[in-house]
Parts: structure tokens; C-alpha cells; sequence
């Protein structure tokens, strides 16, 4: 018995891209003299394994092929080139609506899924009151799909996976999609399903997850594997690319490895150097496009960043680690005791954390038109993992005033990764010491 699940060899796949419905036709019915369509290479010579018994994560930008290996591995598409071994009963969970019937009603779908991964009606018999007990969307079971909200599809749906006892489960995202008690209950039978042996492939952008459950993550970008490895590592690279900090060519692996430093040095701008800034950071991120942003003009938030531990700009931060927050402000107007602000919000808009200059005790006195002033906030990131919004701004007191000379609030989105949460908000970064007491002598 071969020790793998899975085994991805050479694979590719590559769409026919035409410019025109003209040309795809022609094409169709071989009228055209040459090929009239480019080729889109969505996977391009891929190769992994995946161990039984073992988690596999697979990160990457939009676009990197991520469900495309997901469909291949499951047989919803054929490769172009190359071959998947699999070895045991595979259930997945891929995109909404895939493998199942929208006229069908719940219950029906269950069996249609269940039959095609192999089991009896007898069988799934045996099951459905797992499945539905799982799922908990009531007398819907017995509507079409098509009439369910995707909260609704994704419970059945993934009830059905999951309760169909597989040795493979597939998963595609699908658990962003159900509420936050749903998630739990789903996280919490994926640690099951991992203590039972089984094998798992996911697919995420939530990287706490993939930090938490994942043994192992594959990193992909533009449909070629970049790198394998331990989970912190491949977030790392993967914060990288997200910020365009990593630069990938033809590199392997290893090459990419030892970049790593070297890269870091040259994509950091001098820290206290800001006159040779060859690029502004901010274009590195992904501005919130409901950022409200306001103020009196008499000072501008000229350039902000995060940057982790290591100096490298990013918009995610390893829980438990040192992170910096930067502005750069210039001053178009003098300002008497400028402050300077920075605030997390979760996305459900409440402030977490946050401080300023002022409360920091760092004030000064007076700014000049035309001066410019880089602040920076260093600290420890205890925030829960999951996703928060970060703002920040230059204010001050005129006249005993409150004024807001330039504000961005919700700028940009900071995750937080974390391989463990604990209650709240907050982490208090414990250290547990448990003893076992021997009896008589429980003196203190
Ligand atoms: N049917 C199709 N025809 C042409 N190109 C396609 C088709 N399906 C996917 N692609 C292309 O293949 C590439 C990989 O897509 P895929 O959906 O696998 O990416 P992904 O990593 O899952 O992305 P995301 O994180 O956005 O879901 C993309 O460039 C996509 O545009």
C-alpha cells in the first residue's frame, strides 16, 4: 500500500483563450487554417504529494490555480498533461453548487452526492441522520437547493462531506460561507477527522486556519508551485508575494530560500532615510475603497506602513511577534503639538486597541510648513488572529480644540495569524504551570 493520499505528477492545464466567439467556432469545426486562439496556462507542470494521514494547506494569490488543482485532484476536470494518483475514498467540498443539483431538494442531493462517492443507499440510509443533524437547517431538506441562502448550502453541504466518512476530504474555501458558530462546528470536526488519521487538502486564504491545522503547505503563484514546507514558513513567503516583495522568475525552491534575506534588504526602504524612498510603501497595499478619510489639510499622511519583525512591509502579523506602524506626515501649515494616531478596529467595527503620541508621552512642540515627520509606533501584536481594520491619523488641539488635520480611517485590512487563540479580544500570554498535588500535603 503506497504511504501516499495523494500524488500530483506533471500536472498542467491549459484553457483556450479566444479573442472572439467567431474564432472559438471555427475553431470548433476545424475551419481554421491555424489555431486562432493564446494559450492560458492555469497549472503548469505542478507536482505534490500529499501523505496519508497529513493536513496540506494550499496558499496563493487570486488566480494561482488553487481550485483548479482542487477540481483535477477530484475529477471534476481533466489535466492537460500529467496524472493524480489518488488512494482512498475521496469526499469534497468545493465551490458552492458544485456537485450538486439545484432542482434536487436536500435530502436528495445528500443521496445523489453519497452515491457518487461510492455508498449504497443502505448505507447513506445509515448516515442521514448524522448528515441532518449536522447540516441543522430544518424542513428545508425538503426544498430544492436552489431555493437556499449560500449559509444554507454550505451546511448541507458540508454535513454531507463530512459525515460520508471519507479517508480524503477535499475542502475549497467553502467554510468562509457559514456563520461563525457553523465555522466552529466544522473546525471542530476537522480536528476529529485529523485525530482519526484522515487525510486533508485545503484550500484557504483565512491563514490562521492554515496556520492552525495544517501540517504542511504548498505555496503556489501563477499556476507553478513555488515552494513546500512548514506552515509559518509558507505564510511568511506568502505575505511576501501578497506585497510584491517577493520576486519569483523561474526560481525553485531553494533559490527562493536563500533570496529570502537578500530580498528583504533591497525591497526595504531606509528606515530613517525617507528622502530615498524609491517607492511610495502604501502602493504595496490594498487600500480600502469605503476608506473614509478627512481632515483640515494642514497636515497630510504622506506614506504608512506595517512592517513585521523582520522590517519587511506586510499587512499580516504572526501573533505573539514585534510589528511596526508607520506614517509619514507632512505639514502644510504650522501646527502646534502635532499628534499622531493609530487605532484597530475588528470588522465588526468596534475599536480594539490603539494609542497615540500623546498618550505616549512623545510630543512635540511645534511643526513647521513643510516639515515632514516619520512616526513609528513599535509593539508586541497580542490581538487575537482573524482580520482587522488599522487607522491612523495626525491630530492635535487648537485652541483647546479638538482638530483633525488628516485622518484615514479603516485604511487597510491587518490579518493576524495565530496558531492559538484564546477568550476575547486579547491575549494575555499566559504561562501555565500545572502540578499534580500529592495528598497530605496540600500546605501552601
Ligand atoms: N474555465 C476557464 N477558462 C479559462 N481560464 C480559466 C478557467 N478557469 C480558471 N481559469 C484561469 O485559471 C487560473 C487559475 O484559476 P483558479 O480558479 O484555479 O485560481 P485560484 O487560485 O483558485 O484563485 P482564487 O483565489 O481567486 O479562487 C486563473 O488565471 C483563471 O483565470
Amino acid at each position: 500500500m503506497s504511504e501516499y493520499a495523494i500524488q500530483v505528477k506533471n500536472v498542467s492545464k491549459m484553457y483556450k483563450l479566444y479573442d472572439r466567439n467567431r474564432d472559438r467556432i471555427m475553431d470548433a469545426f476545424g475551419l481554421s487554417k491555424a489555431p486562432r486562439y493564446h494559450e492560458h496556462y492555469a497549472l503548469h507542470d505542478l507536482n505534490f504529494s500529499v501523505k496519508k494521514g497529513e493536513t496540506v494547506g494550499i496558499i496563493g494569490t487570486n488566480g494561482a490555480g488553487k481550485s483548479t488543482i482542487l477540481k483535477i485532484i477530484t475529477g471534476v476536470l481533466n489535466p492537460t498533461d500529467g496524472e493524480v494518483d489518488i488512494n482512498g475514498r475521496i469526499s469534497a467540498l468545493l465551490e458552492l453548487g458544485a456537485g450538486f443539483n439545484m432542482e434536487y431538494t436536500g435530502i436528495e442531493n445528500i443521496y445523489l452526492n453519497g452515491t457518487m462517492i461510492g455508498f449504497s443507499r443502505e448505507e447513506i440510509d445509515k448516515k442521514l441522520d448524522d448528515i441532518l443533524k449536522f447540516a441543522d437547517i430544518g424542513d428545508f431538506v425538503y426544498q430544492p437547493v436552489k431555493t437556499y441562502s449560500s449559509g444554507m448550502f454550505v451546511r448541507l453541504a458540508f454535513a454531507v462531506a463530512i459525515n460520508i466518512d471519507p479517508e480524503i476530504l477535499i475542502v475549497d474555501e467553502a467554510l468562509s460561507v457559514g456563520d461563525v458558530f457553523f465555522q466552529a462546528k466544522c473546525y471542530k470536526k476537522f480536528e476529529d477527522f485529523k485525530k482519526l488519521g484522515k487525510t486533508i487538502l485545503f484550500v484557504s486564504h483565512d491563514l490562521g486556519s492554515v496556520a492552525k491545522y495544517c501540517d504542511r503547505v504548498v505555496l503556489l503563484n501563477k499556476g507553478a508551485k513555488i515552494a513546500e514546507g512548514n506552515p509559518k514558513q509558507m505564510i511568511g513567503m506568502y505575505k511576501k508575494l501578497l506585497v510584491n516583495q517577493l520576486e519569483l522568475d523561474e526560481r525553485t525552491q531553494e533559490m527562493v530560500m536563500e533570496d529570502e534575506q537578500e530580498h528583504n534588504r533591497i525591497n526595504s526602504p531606509v528606515f530613517d532615510n525617507t528622502s530615498d524612498k524609491v517607492e511610495l510603501w502604501k502602493n504595496q497595499y490594498k487600500i480600502n475603497p469605503a476608506l473614509d478619510e478627512y481632515g483640515n489639510g494642514k497636515a497630510h499622511i504622506i506614506d504608512f506602513a506595517v512592517r513585521d519583525e523582520e522590517g519587511t512591509i506586510t499587512s499580516s502579523i504572526e501573533k505573539g511577534t514585534r510589528f511596526s506602524i508607520l506614517s509619514e506626515v507632512k505639514f502644510e501649515d504650522t501646527v502646534q503639538n502635532p499628534i499622531f494616531t493609530y487605532t484597530f478596529k475588528n470588522i465588526q467595527g468596534t475599536a480594539i486597541t490603539g494609542t497615540n503620541t500623546m498618550y505616549e508621552k512623545q510630543e512635540i512642540d511645534v511643526a513647521n510648513a513643510g516639515d515632514v515627520y516619520l512616526c513609528e509606533f513599535n509593539q508586541e501584536m497580542n490581538l487575537q488572529g482573524g482580520e482587522y481594520l488599522l487607522s491612523i491619523s495626525c491630530t492635535g488641539y487648537r485652541d483647546g480644540d479638538f482638530t483633525v488635520y488628516h485622518r484615514l480611517y479603516d485604511v487597510i485590512n491587518i490579518s493576524v495569524v495565530s496558531d492559538k487563540n484564546t477568550v476575547g479580544f486579547y491575549d494575555m500570554n499566559s504561562k501555565v504551570k500545572i502540578t499534580k498535588v500529592e495528598k497530605g500535603k496540600q500546605e501552601r
